[in-house]
């Protein structure tokens, strides 16, 4: 039998604005507008991310899938206030629990970080300590509430029984995936934040292990009512733990829907490319099919940045970035995808 911890937000449904019968969708606990990250460079100025708009809502997990250098670790960055000295990041807003962070005070984001909003990294042991006994680290990070008996019920039914029992030994006596769900318990725990931000905390780990953290992510929603800001360059993962995803390309966002739509029936041709090159939307008989071309300069171009590898691609798409419009439940950036009942743009 789980423990369960405190009362915990509900996760938030999906939910579509068509269906009258259902109640409004709370208010976003994040909303990022037009956000932009430019990088300096020794060959200019590099544009990773660009005009992204998003919003999470209370104990909802949005994903953010993207190929690599597509922008997702920067949005992440962004959102902390974690850029590199030098970088560039423009936003309308990146408003927070009513606050807007991209007009925060640097001490005041300091406070903000690890309390109200937690970052869990790819690599576990860049936030531990190799030299110092677990027990420890977990007493630093917890303090009294590692003596709480719905805590340790937790940190046991997320598979931390060892850690708990063996608190002498260092973090080298664990396995990786033993130690990233170590990370993300104290990362969720220590000052039980509203938001999560996930950047690729599987990607090191087998299969298997891999589910026990995905398992843990949404074991930590349901009892904590986190929301979660999920960053993976794979689709699968994202289609089991999201309520909601956003596809990046070329540092922009170039759709977004409720997971479940977003397979179903996938409106950018970037997106459509992405489902239909997965191993389990493949018929066993077939080759995989991957997207053909690649997405280098993508961020430099001025229209559409899929537009050179873009099967419908029309003149238009090489000179003009269309605006992002609603469609149902979602968003789209595409001057050719079908978009059926239009609703406006959508920021
Ligand atoms: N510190 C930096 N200085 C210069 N360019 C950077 C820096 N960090 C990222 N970039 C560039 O910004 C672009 C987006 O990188 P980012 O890491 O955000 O993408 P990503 O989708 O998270 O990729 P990955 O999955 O490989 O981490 C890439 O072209 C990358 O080379």
């Amino acid at each position: 039998m789980a423990t369960t911890l405190g009362p915990g937000t509900p996760p938030a449904a999906a939910a579509h604005p068509d269906d009258a019968a259902r109640p409004a969708p709370p208010e976003p606990l994040l909303r990022v507008r037009d956000l932009s990250v430019t990088y300096p460079s020794a060959r200019g100025p590099v544009t990773a991310v660009r005009d992204v708009s998003f919003a999470v809502r209370p104990g909802e997990i949005l994903g953010l899938v993207g190929e690599s250098g597509s922008g997702k670790s920067s949005v992440c960055t962004a959102v902390m206030g974690l850029l590199p000295d030098g970088t560039r990041r423009d936003a309308a807003e990146i408003a927070f629990e009513g606050r807007d962070l991209a007009r925060l005070r640097d001490r005041d984001m300091r406070r903000l970080r690890g309390r109200r909003i937690a970052l869990v990294p790819q690599q576990p042991m860049t936030s531990l300590s190799p030299t110092t006994p677990v027990g420890r680290q977990l007493r630093w990070y917890l303090g009294g509430l590692l003596d709480d008996p719905a805590v340790r019920g937790l940190l046991a039914d997320i598979g931390l029984g060892p850690v708990l029992d063996r608190p002498r030994d260092l973090p080298g006596a664990f396995s990786g995936g033993q130690l990233q769900r170590l990370v993300i318990a104290v990362a969720a725990l220590s000052h039980r934040p509203a938001l999560l931000l996930a950047d690729e905390p599987t990607t090191t780990l087998d299969a298997t292990v891999q589910a026990q953290v995905l398992k843990l992510l949404l074991t930590l929603r349901e009892q904590l009512g986190l929301a979660m800001l999920y960053v993976s360059h794979d689709l699968a993962v994202v289609g089991q733990i999201c309520d909601r995803v956003g596809v990046m390309y070329g540092g922009r966002l170039v759709e977004t829907a409720p997971v479940a739509e977003l397979f179903a029936n996938p409106r950018h041709p970037y997106t459509r490319a992405l489902v239909a090159s997965m191993p389990s939307t493949t018929p066993a008989d077939e080759p995989l099919r991957p997207i053909p071309g690649t997405a280098e300069g993508a961020n430099a171009l001025a229209g559409c940045p899929f537009a050179p590898r873009c099967p419908d691609v029309v003149d238009a798409c090489r000179t003009a970035m269309p605006a992002s419009r609603r469609i149902g439940a979602g968003t789209v950036g595409c001057h050719t995808a079908d978009h059926g009942a239009d609703e406006g743009e959508a920021t």
